[in-house]
């Protein structure tokens, strides 16, 4: 089944009561981690938790859809060699070509980072419109993106290094050197771990992962989440339609026209 960019049921019961004039302001909690550390697997947890989850992976995965702005770059880029027989981008070959060429992975990076912004800032406004106090944002390259500086707190999901590569391995079926590629193409679980406000060991089972995001960490989250959410008076001024009417008519974001909205509702 397809994913959708953003799950959940969104968090309205934790302002019930409050005019949205005079209501909270929105928190963006970050969850990042390094390559098949469990992101995901978190994310679901939040989901089951009725919090809504912008996932950065999926948003990605439409930048490069056949005829987007996303796709005619890097095919102008990368040259035709990277398509399938229908068309679309051969993600293997192309992960294949950037995991393991550091200057040809920042160049496809510089290509999509503007259309991945701004189909994550999309997907916070309507959610913000619809009146969604607090979202996590699923974000694998979020400090390496600079996005790190939008979220409070940041969850991090970590493994011990052995397990990260097993299971990358066994995720995705491939070898070892393309597993060890693909981990060491982002900034080291261990500095990401260092700069989070909440790290989630998930080197255990499924079962233990569950046991602590339910138990322990789950109030933590609503409770840090939810700490400090001031009033928002632009919340009924800026229409879902203008916002987006606005994206689309810039192509792709430009950060500080992003900065500028995320400092209104912020
Ligand atoms: C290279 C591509 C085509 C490979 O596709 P594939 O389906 O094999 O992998 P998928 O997109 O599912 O990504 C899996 C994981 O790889 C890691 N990853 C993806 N892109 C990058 C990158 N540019 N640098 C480091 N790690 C990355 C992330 O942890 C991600 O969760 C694809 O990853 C891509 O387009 N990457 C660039 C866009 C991007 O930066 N995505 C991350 C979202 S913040
Ligand atoms: N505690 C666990 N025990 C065993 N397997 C796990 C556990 N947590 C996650 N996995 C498995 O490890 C793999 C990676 O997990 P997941 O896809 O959630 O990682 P991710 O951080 O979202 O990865 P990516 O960066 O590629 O998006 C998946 O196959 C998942 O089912």
């Amino acid at each position: 089944m397809a994913r959708s960019k953003v799950s959940g049921e969104g968090n309205r019961g934790l302002v019930k009561g409050k005019d949205l004039k005079q209501g909270p302001k929105m928190r963006l909690v970050g969850l990042t981690g390094g390559i098949a550390s469990g992101k995901s697997t978190v994310s679901s947890m939040f989901k089951h938790n009725h919090i809504s989850v912008v996932d950065a992976d999926i948003i990605a995965r439409d930048a490069l859809k056949k005829n987007s702005g996303g796709y005619k770059k890097v095919v102008a880029a990368f040259g035709p060699d990277i398509l399938q027989d229908d068309g679309q981008v051969d993600r293997l070959k192309l992960g294949r070509i950037v995991f393991s060429d550091a200057s040809k992975r920042q160049l496809l990076n510089r290509l999509l980072a503007p259309y991945i912004s701004s189909g994550i800032f999309l997907e916070i406004f309507k959610l913000w419109i619809k009146g969604h106090k607090v979202i996590v944002l699923d974000i694998p390259l979020l400090f390496e993106a600079k996005m790190d500086k939008w979220t409070k707190p940041i969850v991090v999901v970590w493994v011990d290094p052995e397990t990260q590569l097993q299971r990358l391995m066994e995720r995705d079926n491939s070898t070892e050197e393309d597993a060890r590629n693909r981990i060491n193409a982002q900034m080291s679980l261990e500095l990401k771990k260092s700069q989070a406000d909440i790290v989630i060991d998930n080197t255990g089972s499924r079962q233990d992962l569950q046991e602590r995001f339910s138990e322990d960490h789950r109030s933590r989250y609503l409770f840090v989440a939810t700490v400090g959410l001031l009033s928002s008076h632009q919340a009924e001024e800026i229409s879902l339609i203008v916002v987006e009417k606005y994206l689309s008519s810039l192509g792709s974001i430009n950060l500080l026209a992003a900065d500028y909205f995320l400092g209104l509702i912020l």
